[in-house]
């Protein structure tokens, strides 16, 4: 990935309120700035496979910054989740909205050698959905808070077709 592709934050909401916008390439430095550089109090859940945060745009907008594990790092599988990620729209689906793979070299100490280690970073961003998960209307731990929306069933919706 390109650490100085052109996508800009005004270009990341120019994609939020036009839908035909397909998905792009997002620069690691773009996701480190919305996240506050993935910090914790940014945290708004975590997967099997990935912990997802609140990236913040300045035009108050926010979308889900997905950042996969070093376990999930299976180039052929990230792949086919990126082309089902952009196969799929549909109005009950989770908008994708990029992905982002970058690879930076790290010079270390292993084994009592000196070795520059590839440090790579897969991140997958998705439209923000506000009312959480559908597996906590299921079990009922947010039934009686929030009335559950189309758009909030999504992220489960979204679980299904892509395992
Ligand atoms: N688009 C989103 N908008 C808002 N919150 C989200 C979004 N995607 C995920 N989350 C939050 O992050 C949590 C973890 O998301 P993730 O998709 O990794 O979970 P999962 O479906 O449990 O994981 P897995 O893919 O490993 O089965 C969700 O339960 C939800 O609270």
């Amino acid at each position: 990935m390109d650490r100085h592709s052109s996508t800009t934050q005004s270009d990341l909401e120019r994609m939020l309120w036009d839908e035909k916008v397909e998905p792009k390439a997002l620069p690691l430095s773009l996701l480190e700035d919305i996240t506050n550089g993935f910090s914790d109090e940014r945290e708004i859940g975590r997967g099997g496979f990935a912990v997802v945060y609140k990236g913040m745009l300045e035009n108050g907008e926010a979308i889900a910054v997905k950042r996969l594990s070093k376990t999930y790092m299976y180039e052929k599988e990230f792949l086919r989740e990126v082309e089902c990620l952009i196969k799929v729209k549909h109005k009950n689906v989770v908008r994708f909205i990029g992905y982002c793979v970058d690879s930076q070299g790290r010079a270390d100490s292993y084994n009592g050698k000196f070795v520059m280690a590839d440090v790579l970073q897969r991140l997958l961003c998705f439209e923000y959905l506000p009312h959480g998960a559908l597996d906590q209307y299921i079990t009922g731990d947010i039934w009686h808070r929030n009335s559950a929306t189309a758009k909030s069933h999504t992220v489960l919706t979204y679980t299904v077709l892509a395992s």
